[in-house]
């Protein structure tokens, strides 16, 4: 099974690119998690929020296929802790999707388009980060949750 983060443009900053790299090296014992860049739409500087999400949102939607589990990443989405997130995120895949898509909102969220698509919305923090951030966070998130699952050291209560 695939676990993927999909977002709009590349990371631009090098201190998050080499903090990323760091957990995606330490994933690999564990899981097909990798981070998909859709390359940013032109011409948005003269559209208004909602055109740019509708915009946005129709990328994003055409990378989704039928059968994967979506779930978008959202600040009003659900909350857990770190040992929750590993006991769902184990739900999820032991429904036996192909593919788990995680995916980061630009600027200013998702269209309406997209969350009628989701299958959830996870909230890792009730402060917004930006959408660059969340990267690296996210990523260090599913490397805690893998760890939990095997019962490793890292995470602590
Ligand atoms: C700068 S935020 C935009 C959020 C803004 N509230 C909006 O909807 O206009 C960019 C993206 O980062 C992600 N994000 C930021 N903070 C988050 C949080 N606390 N939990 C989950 N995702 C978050 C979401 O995917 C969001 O769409």
């Amino acid at each position: 099974m695939d676990i993927v983060l999909r977002v709009m443009g590349k990371t631009s900053e090098s201190y998050l690119k080499e903090g990323i790299e760091v957990y995606l090296k330490r994933l690999k014992r564990y899981a097909k998690y990798s981070i998909q860049e859709i390359p940013d739409l032109k011409g948005m500087k003269n559209r208004n929020a909602s055109e740019q999400n509708i915009a946005e949102g129709q990328e994003l939607l055409k990378t989704i296929g039928p059968s994967d589990f979506l779930v978008l990443l959202d600040e009003n989405g659900k909350r857990y802790s770190s040992r929750g997130f590993s006991e769902q995120l184990q739900k999820w895949m032991n429904a036996g999707p192909s593919t788990i898509v995680f995916m980061v909102g630009g600027p200013f969220g998702f269209s309406d388009e997209v969350y009628a698509r989701a299958n959830a919305l996870l909230s890792l923090s009730d402060m917004t980060f930006s959408h660059q951030m969340i990267r690296l966070f996210f990523t260090e998130q599913i490397y805690r949750a893998f760890t939990i699952f095997k019962n490793e050291p890292y995470h602590h209560d």
